[in-house]
């Protein structure tokens, strides 16, 4: 009799747990449906500020990179020539359109009076290895991708001394010496590698809208915004734009403060080799290097002439 009894609840549970075990597999099924028709559907719940980082594919392996048989600098020339280049100075710049960005990001204006402690945006960030490189993204991801000038491929120590970004009044942030170095020393390097350039006003557009568009990266449209430079290639007509990428742009200069700060570095432009990767005789600033005009101690402002 108990042996009966314990046979028949045996099936009735076994029939309850299948049921159990069928209605939650139901229930999961339907959360997880898409319908197919929904694939791809621009209105679903992607935060408008979702992007999907479009990187080219860059051999960041430079230091085993064998020698291109042309050097960048001949190649960025043929490309610059084929492009046709950046008719005007005043093209090159866009202020028109770099005004409207700043105002509709709410740039503070760095130049007309200084860099305020206060200012609800300040450039007081001091950017580390990670907010480069998503400048570098940034970059990859708007520049042409056919386009084999990959120049500024990855952030790294472009500095031939040890240094320190701090933030400080009236100037905000600067570059600092970490070590004593003798008057002659070479400091900083100009290449291919921490400059990027821009053969369109359109491609740097893009970059800036790119940093714009992620939350993370929105600030930084600001800052890269001052950074540009305009050259025009040795021989050439056309204007292309130039940016670099790393803490040379944090450098100041000596005006202000009565002109009580002196100039350190100089700024040498001196060409590499031409079997370095590296090597660019149209670099946007024309192999420019940084030397110690003098000794400077450690813990030393480092200073350049802006424009030369
Ligand atoms: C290339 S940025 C240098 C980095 C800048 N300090 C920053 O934090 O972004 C040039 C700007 O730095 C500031 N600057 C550079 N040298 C300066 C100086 N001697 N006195 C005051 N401000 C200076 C000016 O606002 C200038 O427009």
């Amino acid at each position: 009799m108990y042996k009966r009894e314990k046979s028949a609840r045996i099936p009735l549970t076994r029939g309850l747990l299948s049921i159990l075990l069928l209605s939650i597999g139901l229930v999961h099924l339907k959360r997880n449906f898409v319908p197919l028709n929904s694939v791809g559907n621009s209105n679903n719940a992607l935060d408008s500020y979702t992007i999907t980082p479009f990187l080219r594919n860059v051999d960041y392996n430079l230091a085993s990179k064998t020698p291109p048989p042309m050097s960048f600098g001949e190649r960025k020339r043929l490309k610059v020539q084929s492009h046709g280049g950046i008719s005007s100075r005043k093209l090159a710049w866009d202020w028109d359109w770099i005004e409207d960005i700043s105002s509709e990001i709410g740039c503070p204006d760095v130049d007309s009076d200084g860099i305020h402690a206060d200012d609800p945006k300040r450039y007081t960030d001091i950017p580390t290895a990670e907010t480069w490189n998503a400048i570098y993204r940034a970059y990859h991801a708007t520049v042409d991708p056919n386009n084999e000038l990959v120049s500024a491929t990855e952030y790294q120590n472009s500095w031939k001394v040890p240094i320190e970004v701090k933030f400080q009044l009236p100037e905000g942030r600067g570059v600092y010496a970490k070590e004593f170095i003798p008057k002659g020393t070479m400091v900083w390097s100009s290449t291919s590698r921490n400059t990027a350039t821009f053969l369109s006003p359109q491609d740097r557009r893009e970059f800036i809208k790119y940093l714009m568009k992620d939350p993370k990266t929105r600030h930084l449209a600001c800052d890269v915004r001052n950074w540009v430079d305009v050259i025009r290639p040795p021989g050439m007509k056309t204007f292309v734009v130039c940016e670099t990428f790393d803490e040379a742009v944090l450098l100041n200069t000596a005006w202000g403060q009565n002109k009580k700060y002196q100039i350190n570095l100089d700024s040498q432009s001196l060409s590499l080799s031409a079997d370095n990767p590296d090597f660019d005789e149209y670099d946007c600033y024309e192999n420019e290097h940084y030397f110690a005009a003098r000794d400077i101690q450690a813990g030393e402002q480092f200073r350049i002439k802006y424009g030369s």
